[in-house]
C-alpha cells in the first residue's frame, strides 16, 4: 500500500481535504489537494473559474491536472467532490493508486455543507440547507455509481484517521 498514492473520493463536504491532510501527517506523506493545485495553476478560485470559463473547462483542465499527478512520489491526494465522476478519472485513479470513498448520511453531510464556506464551492453557493439535501440527493443518485469503484468504502463521520491507518492496514 505504501508505494502507492492514496486517492479520497466523495462527495463535496465529507472531508476530504481536512482529513486528508490528517493522514498524510500521520504517514508522513505529502499532501495534495486537487482544487488547491487547480487554483495554484489557474491563479484564480474556483468560483471565478467557474463563473469565466464554465463547468465543462473546469472539469477538462481537472482531468489533466489529475493526470500529472501520476509520476509523483506516493501522495494522499485529495480530490474535488467531482473528479470521479468525469471522464475516466476514477478509473485512471484505480490504475494508478488506491481509492478510498468517504461517506456520511447526506442530512450530516447538508448541515455540515451548510456550516462551511459556502462561497467556494459554486455549485452549491446559493442553496439553504433544504435546499441543499435535495441536492445531496439528486447529485448522488448519479454520483455513487462511480464512487462506489473506489477499492475501499469508508462511513467518516464519526472516524478518525488514526483509525482508518489501522482499519486499512495502511502502515503495515
Ligand atoms: N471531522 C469533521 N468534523 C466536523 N467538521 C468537519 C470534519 N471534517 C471536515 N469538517 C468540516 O466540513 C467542511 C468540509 O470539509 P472539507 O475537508 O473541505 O471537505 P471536502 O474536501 O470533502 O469537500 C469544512 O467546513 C470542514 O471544516
Ligand atoms: O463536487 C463537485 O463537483 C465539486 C467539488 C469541489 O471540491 P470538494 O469536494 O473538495 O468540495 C470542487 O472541486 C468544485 O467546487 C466542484
Ligand atoms: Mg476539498
Amino acid at each position: 500500500m505504501l508505494d502507492k498514492h492514496l486517492f479520497l473520493v466523495g462527495f463535496m463536504g465529507v472531508g476530504k481535504t481536512t482529513n486528508g491532510k490528517k493522514l498524510a501527517q500521520i504517514l508522513q506523506r505529502n499532501f495534495i489537494d486537487l482544487d488547491e493545485l487547480f487554483v495554484a495553476q489557474e491563479g484564480m478560485s474556483i468560483t471565478d473559474y467557474f463563473k469565466i470559463h464554465g463547468e465543462a473547462d473546469f472539469r477538462k483542465k481537472e482531468r489533466d491536472i489529475l493526470r500529472q499527478l501520476g509520476d509523483k512520489e506516493p501522495a494522499v491526494i485529495a480530490t474535488g467532490g467531482g473528479a470521479p465522476c468525469f471522464f475516466d478519472n476514477m478509473e485512471w485513479m484505480n490504475e494508478n493508486g488506491i481509492t478510498i470513498y468517504f461517506q456520511m448520511p447526506y442530512q450530516a453531510l447538508a448541515q455540515r455543507l451548510a456550516a462551511s464556506k459556502r462561497q467556494k464551492r459554486p455549485l452549491i453557493q446559493h442553496l439553504s440547507e433544504e435546499e441543499l439535501l435535495d441536492f445531496i440527493t439528486d447529485r448522488m443518485a448519479y454520483r455513487h455509481p462511480f464512487y462506489a469503484k473506489a477499492a475501499h468504502h469508508i462511513n467518516v463521520l464519526e472516524l478518525d484517521m488514526k483509525q482508518l491507518v489501522k482499519q486499512l492496514g495502511l502502515l503495515a
